[in-house]
Formats: structure tokens, sequence, C-alpha cells
């Protein structure tokens, strides 16, 4: 971001609520009119009419206009937008009415509605936009807001909203918006830039737009059709700003809003968890040392003295027998992989063995310090040398060094195809003792690609979103075209996405998604799919959007049949997991679609499987309907249910016995003393604590709804549990928050990277440039 050029700094605002409507705005009026020759060399010329009322803020006295910094943004987005109407919502002495609408028109648009509620600023208002020469676009409305856009929308006045600029009175954003999106004035397409969301801050606002579609209808819900207040989520100084002015500001319309709608949201100065200083995240990780220390070296010295009273029921030191196998877990750094090989340190005689990549020198992964573990290995990188030749070459050199018997593959998606390449090879080189719960080439081949694992699932008679591979811009236009042609006879329009079909899941983070309408595509529509550079090299998949939550599954196959399976809602960003019962109907679906898949694969399949769904109908007396989107033929997160199921190690053994050892029933985690519900607390701790902490002190958020969070962050330190720490085995969690992470920060401080995104769970950072 530019830095401010202090000598265009408008006078200091006052203090209270006189820094406006006290004589100044007429003041402004007479300022601007003062002089004939003066009036007459800016008339018709918007941008001298801007710097001369940016002159009498500077030089006479403050104006709460928008200003010509956050003023740069959103004509930047009007021409990049180019929308035909334009609505704003609160516009004072008409500043952002003269900038924007300028910037409208000459983007093509035809109509800017401004709406003010008082009537002396809305005659400034017009007095100056008539100076500026664009009484040919703006529309001043006089009046409430809420009010202003019933009135325009019953004439028939205002049938669509391309562009929403909210700078009026904060606890109306929400409620106006909602109006909006009910009569169908915002719909998919139409863009909001609000003013202030930061600072001074307007949660409800950022909640609601950023709310997902779950939140959004559980919210809709909750609420009704009730008029909502959101007065007593801002500070007091939000509120009472135009009590002078307008003693009542009471919504006057309830809505219920569209729920169906999704946000992409965008904060420009924020104050978020992403990107959130890299200092700041050492600074924290530094203030949690001492409490960390205390806590482990209490684990430490409590395990100690019951190791030393206790029959040692450890196996170290204990010589390797003939019936000790050698168990090598890959992807310890992660939860997942950690905590599979914790399940065998606790439950089995074998020596196990770690191995994982370490992005940078000394970001020593977490597993080394495992008690877990029998040995450590560091693997060469697919993602550091671009070459797949290295990392396989490490992992084949492990199992052969460690005389390797049961290899259980937990790596990232990086690595699919190169762990399925050395299970093949492995079985080669090694002979049948060898086994590896990892498929192999041919199964990773169908199931990891998106549009492959559809067509799959499409030849096995189940039901999938409607989808397309597309080559070409065109080819997307043209199947948006022909969706909406062959359903005509449905009720309902449908939404597409596109998603890049060679992206992995880090750069998928990065990429935005947008909705798009079926049908002929607008121009905007047209401009996006353009950017997305989509051809025979880059080949994308036009995905039907599905309304409806979002599901994932993990399970353990083993030669044909599944050993293990648990079915949770999606949780990547919020990095909470709760299993949904195996008797829920939901979750009995969800089986019956990874047996019917597994079946299909016959008896060569061994290895890990997750699906993603999207489902709808999940109301009472609605059917059931789930829409695969996504197969990650490899072990997911939500394994870490399993830490409390101690049978689970046993499936895998029946890997290394022969054919006929399959168990009959699935395992489904057993509870642990803290129930089901598992998280993070490093995530919880910035998200849930510091940054509404911080949200507070520095003005930006109300005090109860900044406690709010920390109340949850508290309630899940207390009843749920860590992925990570278990007190048998600490040291883990001290050097991933103390050494791994700190590391890694410094190391993208250095490069003078930020980060866009980060999961505690898999130790990934997704880094972007600046
Ligand atoms: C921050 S100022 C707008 C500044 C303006 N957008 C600019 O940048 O030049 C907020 C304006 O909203 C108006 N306002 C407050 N409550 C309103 C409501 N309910 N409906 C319409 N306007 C309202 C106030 O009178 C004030 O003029």
């Amino acid at each position: 971001m530019d830095s401010f050029d202090q000598t265009k700094a408008y006078a200091a605002q006052e203090e209270g609520t006189a820094f406006f409507d006290d004589g100044r705005e007429i003041e402004l009026l007479n300022y601007m009119y003062r002089c004939p020759k003066i009036v007459n060399k800016i008339r018709g010329k918007p941008s001298q009419v801007l710097a001369l009322i940016d002159e009498f803020a500077r030089t006479r006295k403050y104006l709460m206009n928008v200003g010509e910094d956050k003023g740069r943004i959103i004509t930047q987005l009007i021409a990049k937008k180019k929308p035909q109407v334009m609505v704003e919502l609160g516009g004072y002495v008409g500043y952002s009415t003269i900038l924007f609408a300028d910037a409208v028109r000459k983007a093509g648009g035809t109509r800017y509605f401004t709406l003010e509620r008082s009537p002396e600023f809305a005659a400034i208002i017009m007095a100056l936009v008539d100076l500026a020469g664009l009484l040919d676009v703006v529309k001043v409305v006089i009046g409430a807001s809420d009010e202003s856009i019933m009135r325009l929308y019953s004439t028939g006045e205002l049938r669509h909203i391309d562009l929403l600029f909210l700078d009026h009175y904060k606890p109306a954003y929400v409620t106006d918006l909602k109006l909006c999106e009910e009569l169908g004035l915002i719909t998919v397409g139409s863009v909001l830039a609000a003013d202030n969301v930061v600072s001074p801050g307007n949660p409800p606002y950022l909640e609601y737009v950023r709310n997902n579609f779950k939140a959004r209808r559980e919210k809709s819900i909750q609420s009704g059709v009730s008029v909502e207040h959101y007065e007593e989520r801002f500070p007091q100084r939000n509120v009472t700003m135009y009590e002078k002015k307008f003693p009542a500001q009471n919504p006057n319309f309830a809505s219920i809003g569209n729920p169906d709608l999704v946000y992409e949201s965008e904060l420009i100065k924020s104050f978020e968890p992403t990107g959130v200083p890299h200092v700041l995240l050492i600074l924290l990780s530094i203030v949690c040392l001492p409490i960390t220390i205390l806590i482990v070296s209490t684990s430490l010295v409590i395990i100690t003295i019951f190791d030393l009273i206790s029959t040692p029921k450890g196996r170290r030191g204990t010589k390797p027998n003939t019936t000790t196998k050698t168990i090598l877990v890959t992807g310890v750094s992660m939860t997942k992989g950690l905590t599979i090989a914790r399940l065998f340190h606790q439950n089995t005689p074998h020596r196990i063995i770690g191995a994982d990549t370490e992005p940078i020198p000394f970001a020593f992964s977490p597993a080394r310090f495992s008690r877990s573990l029998d040995g450590f290995y560091k693997l060469d990188s697919p993602l550091e040398s671009g070459k797949a030749q290295p990392y396989v070459m490490s992992l084949l050199r492990v199992i052969g060094k460690e005389k390797v018997d049961l290899w259980i593959s937990c790596s990232s998606v990086v690595s699919a195809m190169e762990d399925a390449e050395v299970a093949r090879l492995a079985e080669q080189q090694f002979g049948p003792q060898f086994k590896a719960v990892q498929f192999g080439p041919e199964f990773i081949r169908l199931l990891h690609q998106k549009d492959r694992f559809i067509g799959h699932v499409q030849k096995l008679g189940m039901l999938t979103p409607e989808t397309h591979r597309c080559e070409s811009g065109q080819e997307v236009e043209l199947d948006l075209l022909l969706s909406q042609i062959s359903q005509q006879q449905e009720k309902e329009s449908k939404y597409f996405i596109l998603k890049s079909i060679n992206l992995d899941d880090c750069s998928r983070t990065n990429m935005t998604t947008r909705l798009l309408p079926s049908g002929p595509a607008s121009p905007d529509t047209r401009s996006y799919i353009a950017s997305l550079n989509i051809s025979h090299q880059n080949p994308y998949l036009l995905q039907e959007y599905i309304r409806g939550y979002e599901y994932c599954t993990h399970s353990l196959v083993v030669r044909g049949k599944v050993q293990c399976f648990v079915a949770c809602l999606s949780s990547d960003m919020l990095m909470h997991y709760e299993a949904i019962a195996s008797s829920d109907p939901l979750s009995k679906a969800m089986l019956e679609f990874t047996e019917t898949v597994v079946e299909d694969a016959g008896k060569s399949f061994t290895g890990h499987l997750s699906f993603d769904f999207l489902v709808k109908g999940e109301d009472v007396g609605k059917e059931l309907k789930l829409y695969p989107i996504e197969c990650n033929p490899r072990i997911h997160t939500a394994v870490v249910l399993f830490q409390d199921t101690k049978d689970l190690v046993a499936r895998y053994v029946g890997v290394l016995q022969g054919e006929g050892y399959e168990a009959e029933e699935i395992l489904t985690p057993r509870p642990g003393r803290r129930g089901q519900c598992y998280y993070w607390i490093g995530h919880d701790l910035v998200t849930l604590f510091t940054l509404p902490l911080l949200s507070i002190l520095f003005g930006h958020r109300s005090v109860n709804s900044g406690f709010e969070d920390t109340r949850t962050f508290f309630g899940h330190l207390l009843t749920w549990k860590d992925g990570t720490f278990q007190f048998w085995d600490p040291v883990p969690f001290l050097m991933l928050y103390h050494v791994y992470w700190p590391m890694l920060f410094l190391e993208s401080l250095r490069k003078g990277k930020e980060w866009t995104r980060i999961n505690v769970s898999t130790t990934k950072v997704f880094l972007r440039g600046k």
C-alpha cells in the first residue's frame, strides 16, 4: 500500500460530535461559490470540485468525507467492475458522490443513487453535483436509507445494484444490506464496498458478509423476519453519532435477507487472522513460552516418576524379537502422522520409525522429539527440488535401511503420486514381506484428479454435481449456456464455480472462486473467465455450485474392505473436528458411498481414503442428497478423532497378516474423556483470543463481541482436546509452537513474504510474495 501524503491531510477531526452539522457544511458551500472566477473554472470538472472540497477540509474544517486515499480504492473497483448502477448509502456533502459518479460515468455506467437522510446535506450534494456537471447520472434521494431503498424499488426506479457503497449509520449496514438482498437488488455478481468496517469497526457487517452458507442459514432461521437491532454491538459513539440530527435510527423493515448469497470478502487495511504480522506471532510464541515450559516440565516429571515406579511397559531398551515389526510412518510432522505413530507406540511392541520433509534448516519436525518414535529420517522434499526423484529415492533408502515391514503413508497432497510410486517400487524391490498402506498409481490417477473422480462416480451410477472439464474460456461460456437450456424445466436456476484441475491444495487456498450464473455470460463473467487463462495445459472444472453443508470423511481400507470410518463437518479453516455419530443417516449415507467406491476397486485396494461432500436436503422429511466433490486418496486430519481408539492399530496390523484377516465390523472413533471435539490451541489462541483482544484495544470491535470470542476460546480450552498435546508425550507440542513456527516466521520475514493461511495441524504455511 502507498504511504499517505501528509500534505494532503484534512484538518484534525474535533473531539465529540461537533465535527459535522455545526454550520461547516454551509460554510463549505459558500467557500465553493465564493468567487465567480473560480466557479467558472471548476464548473463541469469533477476533479477540480473535489480538489476545492479537499482544500476546505485541509485549511478550514474537517469533513467526514471518504477522502482521496480510500476513494482511490473504490474508483479502481469501479473501473474494474464497470457498474451500470451504483448506490451509495450516506452522501453527506457529496464528496464520494462526485468522485464515484464521475468514475461510474467514465466506466460506461448510467445511474448513481446517493441516499442521504439529512435534507440540508442532500441540498448541498445537489448543488455540488450540479457544479461538477454530474446531474445526468446522479440522483439524490432524501430520507432514511431503508425507506428510500423501498421507495426506489417499488416505483421501479431501482431494479438492481451493481455496486453498493455503505457509508452511513453503522448499525444499519446489515439491515439495509438484507433488505437489498431480499428485494433482489443485490444478487450474485453485485459488489459491496463498505467504509469503516475495520476502524472504528463493524462486527455484525463483517460477520454477515463473511458467514458461509451454513452460518447464514442458521442465522436466518434463528432471527427469522424480526427487525434486528445491532446497536449494542457498537461502541457508544457510533450509535449516538447522528442522535442530535436524527433522534431515532430504527430500521423500518424486517428483512430475512437472502441466505443463499455467499460473499467473497476482502479487507483493505485489516486486523484479520490472514496476514497477521510474523513479528506478532513470534512475540506470542515468546510470551507463551514460560507457560508451555511449565506444563511440559510438569508432565515430564510426572511421567518419569510414573515410569520409575510402574513396571516398564515401554519397549525402549528391549531387544526386538521375531514378532516385533518395523513400522514406518511418513508425514509424522503433521497431526495425522503423529496420531498414528503414538497409537502404535502405546498399543504395540513394534519399532516405529518416523520420516518427513523439513521445510528449512532448524525448523525441526516436532515429531523428532516424540517418545513414540524409535528413529526419525528427513526426506528430500518434492516441492523444493521440483522433482519427484530425490523424494522417492530418499524414502526407498529409509525402507531398505530400516528393513521396514509396514509403511503407513500419511504424506500430504504434494506427494500423492510419488507415494504411490514408492509403494509400487518398494513392493518390487523388497518382496512380499513389505507391505504399504498406500494405494497404487492406477488408483491415485483415477481418484486424485477432480474430473476423473467425478467421471468415475458417474460411471458407478451415483449422483454428482453437474460438472464439465473446460480447456478454453469459450468452452466455459458454452457450457454455462447449454446448462441453462437443459434446465429450463427446473424451477431453480443453477450457479457454477470454476476449479483449476492442476492446482494442488496449497495453490487452491490462494484461489478466489466466483459464482457464475448459467446462461449467456455477462461482460463481467467473461472478463473473470478470461483472467483465468484456461487452456489445454491449464484446464478447469466448471462445477455446479451446491448450496449445502460441506462434510468430509476419513477411512482406512484394507484389501478392498473399509476397516475404519468417520465423517465430520468440513473444518479446514476453523480447525475444529467433531465426529458425526455413526448411527446418523448422513454418516451412513457417506459410508455407503465409500463402500461402493471401495468395492469397485477390488482386493488390491489398500490405503487411506477420504471424500468431500456437499449435502442437500438435511431438513427433516426431505430427501438427503450427497454430492461428492472431491476424493483425497490419502489420510485426513479427521483421523485425530481416533486418538483414543486403540483398536485402530489392529486394523493396520491386519495389512501385514494375510487375506481373510480383515475385520467385518467397521471401526468408528471411541469418545475420549473429553468427548469427540478436537481443536488446535495455536489456531484458537490467535483467532479467538489475541485478535479479538487487540481489536477491542484498538477500538475496532466492541467489548461485547470481542469477549464472545474469548469465551469460546476458554470453552474449547476447558472442554475440547488439543490435536497435538498429549500428557505422556508433551515435547512435540513445545517444539511445534516454540521452535518450528517461529523458525518459519523468521524465514518468511527474511524473504519479505506475507502469509495468507496457516494450517497448524499440517504444519503448512502458504505465503504470498509482496
Ligand atoms: C460519513 S458520512 C458520508 C460521507 C460520504 N459518503 C463521503 O465520503 O463524502 C455519513 C452520512 O450518512 C448520513 N446518514 C446517517 N444515517 C443515515 C440513514 N439512516 N440514511 C441515510 N443517510 C444517513 C449522515 O447524514 C451523513 O451525511
